[in-house]
């Protein structure tokens, strides 16, 4: 099975090409393929398979988190993959819609980056994280995939925080799981941590940073309809710019590797 490898701002991922849709990945299969230790590894894995007919779009992301369970959307994700596409030859120009299981999705070439239209940024109710005896209070946002934001305090490190463990959240409030986030600093430049649902730790999670950055800007005036954050993340820098309709996400995606496998 041929199989390529790439990342974004170190969220990285198996892209297994199924250019006519005949491949059944089991999640075990997902899940070995993304091992780091007995597969190729990555947080994720992206089949490329083709949309369905009348779709605006040629291709499908059917991402799969490294524990083999599905997520809607895949922020990082998109933008490998459409940095797949267009290093194979799949796709070309500078406009690239892709359908995903949150819906049509758009990418544009942005100089050396990928700029993905992610849709807006919903604001759920408010809820809470724990982790190792602290609790943080948090705002859930869907980016089609279910996001819990948390503020730090000025006094809390987010260097120390201990993400080897799934933060403790209101599976009321998140009956599907959910990503969370940790997050100091304010508007217009923050800097985030993130523990993904279905992976654990990662080093960049696309929806997450957008998550945080539509928080951050309501943080910063709860009026404000359109906005430009930064976002660090462990694995680099990401740029978000809101709209009164969308949120844009911006920043580098490579693929790195190229192969064959007998693993799936
Ligand atoms: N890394 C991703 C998010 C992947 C899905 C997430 N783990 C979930 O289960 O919702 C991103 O870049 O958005």
């Amino acid at each position: 099975m041929p199989f390529a490898k790439g990342h974004g701002t170190g969220n990285d991922f198996v892209i297994v090409p199924d250019t006519e849709g005949r491949l059944s990945l089991k999640p075990e299969d997902v899940a070995l393929l993304c091992d780091r230790r007995r597969g190729i590894g990555g947080d994720g894995l992206l089949r490329v398979v083709p949309a369905e007919s009348g779709s605006e779009a040629e291709w499908f992301m059917d991402y799969h988190n490294a524990d083999g369970s599905i997520a809607e959307m895949c922020g990082n994700g998109l933008r490998v993959f459409v940095r797949y596409l267009l290093d194979t030859g799949l796709a070309d120009g500078d406009v690239i819609p892709v359908d995903t299981r949150a819906g049509l999705k758009t990418a544009v070439l942005d100089g050396e980056n990928i700029r993905v239209d992610m849709g807006p940024a919903e604001f759920g109710e408010a809820s809470s994280a724990s982790l190792d005896h602290y609790t943080w209070a948090g705002q859930s946002v869907s980016m089609g995939n279910p996001h819990l934001v948390c503020q730090l305090s000025e006094s809390d490190d987010l260097q120390h925080l201990d993400l080897h463990y799934q933060p403790v959240f209101d599976a009321e409030v998140f009956p599907e799981g959910v990503n969370v986030e940790f997050v100091t600093g304010h508007y217009p430049h923050v800097a985030m941590r993130v523990h993904e649902r279905g992976v654990g730790e990662t080093l960049s999670c696309g929806t997450g940073v957008a998550a945080v950055a539509a928080v951050a800007l309501n943080r910063h005036d709860a009026d404000a309809k359109e906005g430009h954050v930064t976002v660090d993340v462990p694995g680099g820098r990401l740029e978000v710019d809101i709209t009164p309709e969308t949120v844009f996400l911006s920043g580098p995606a490579v693929v790195v590797a190229e192969g064959t496998t007998t693993l799936a």
